[in-house]
């Protein structure tokens, strides 16, 4: 069936309830039938769901540990020390945003959560960093606290490591496409990645939805690599019912979900679903999630198979990093509402957070 007739055939059909396990086991197999399989796993979650869950992933639990430990030390730092980093006084959106400070639904009250934002860096520290250089719209060095020394080393170990899944990803979704396995191999030489990690406190008393620990939005890049504190329920899925489906952890797994770029690559045949969430466990929650692009200067072209005369033409065509750096923009930019001040006033600025 072609991808058209497919996004057609899913957008007739009832709303999704789940959201499907897909294991990794196989996606090096030196067998391509073996690998195209998985990839027709992967076009049914993309065209029917946009969210996924993948075990057998590769990344060691260690890993993950370390930077959770880590992002627990960093966020129990001092809000002065946090707000040394504080994400309005960097290029492009690196590092620290207190609680309420980010707005991903535009009609909420700000978001529930602070995180911290970083992107591509080698683990041994590069003046030529080749892969940083080539940011282009989103170009602006990391920041990192001195005062939780093992941080950067634990977020970058994990950022690594869940770069390198993106890396198999890509292909899967290249043959879920029809394309050939390499088709984005030259649109993501740099990582243009993003990894946020992400501390909500509990949500407790009366719950606003206006004020939610993070409101209902879709990711901006290809896909999200999102690993949830186990045994927390507090993510959640839209479907086309307006159903908010749960999509808990699930131990041994990471979700992959979709983002705008990839609606924007599929016209819409790949799904960027509305997610949120919520922690009313009572207790802290912790996520991080790794958003992964095309490359900052590649445009976003749409696939030729995923339009037809039936299935017009969605989106213009900007270039990735343009369109993140909007977004990112509108989800930080709202403590500058109405005009946001020069950049040389955001430099020395002091924050204030929206009443
Ligand atoms: O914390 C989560 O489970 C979701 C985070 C998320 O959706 C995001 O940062 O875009
Ligand atoms: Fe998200």
């Amino acid at each position: 069936m072609s991808l058209v007739q497919a996004a057609h055939e899913a957008e007739a059909a009832e709303a999704f309830e789940h959201i499907p396990i897909i294991d990794l086991k196989d996606v090096d197999s030196p067998d391509p039938e073996v690998r195209k399989a998985l990839g027709g796993q992967v076009r049914d979650a993309c065209i029917n769901v946009g969210f996924l869950y993948v075990k057998n992933h590769g990344i060691p639990e260690v890993i993950i540990d370390k930077a959770l430990a880590a992002s627990k030390e960093f966020f129990s730092l001092p809000l002065e020390k946090k707000m040394e980093l504080d994400i309005t006084k960097s290029a492009n959106f690196k590092g620290y945003n207190p609680i309420l400070s980010s707005n991903n639904d535009p009609g909420n009250g700000g978001d529930l959560h602070e995180g911290f934002e970083f992107g591509w860096e080698e683990l041994a520290a590069r003046a030529n960093d080749e892969k940083r250089a080539n940011d282009g719209a989103m170009a602006g060095a990391n920041v990192w606290p001195v005062d939780a020394p093992g941080f950067r080393e634990s977020v970058l170990g994990y950022y690594h490591a869940a770069v390198n899944l993106g890396r198999k990803l890509f292909p899967l979704f290249a043959l879920a496409l029809d394309l050939p396995e390499d088709f984005f191999a030259d649109k993501t030489k740099n990582a243009a990645a993003i990894m946020r990690v992400l501390h909500y406190p509990p949500q407790t008393g009366p719950v606003d939805d206006r004020v939610i620990g993070i409101g209902a939005h879709t990711d901006f890049e290809c896909f999200t690599i999102l690993w949830q504190e186990p045994d927390i329920q507090a993510l959640q899925v839209l479907n086309k019912q307006k159903q908010w489906i749960d999509a808990p952890p699930i131990p041994g797994t990471l979700v992959v979900n979709l983002g705008d770029q990839f609606a924007r690559w599929t016209n819409d045949v790949f799904k960027s679903t509305v997610h949120r969430a919520i922690n009313r466990s009572g207790v802290r929650r912790y996520s991080i999630p790794l958003f992964f692009g095309t490359d900052y200067d590649v445009k976003l072209e749409p696939i030729p198979s995923c339009v037809s005369p039936d299935r017009p033409l969605k989106y213009e065509v900007v270039t990735a990093g343009d369109y993140v750096k909007e977004r990112l923009k509108a989800t930080y930019g709202h403590r500058y509402l109405p005009s946001e001040p020069p950049e040389s006033d955001r430099m020395v600025r002091s924050v204030t957070i929206r009443e």
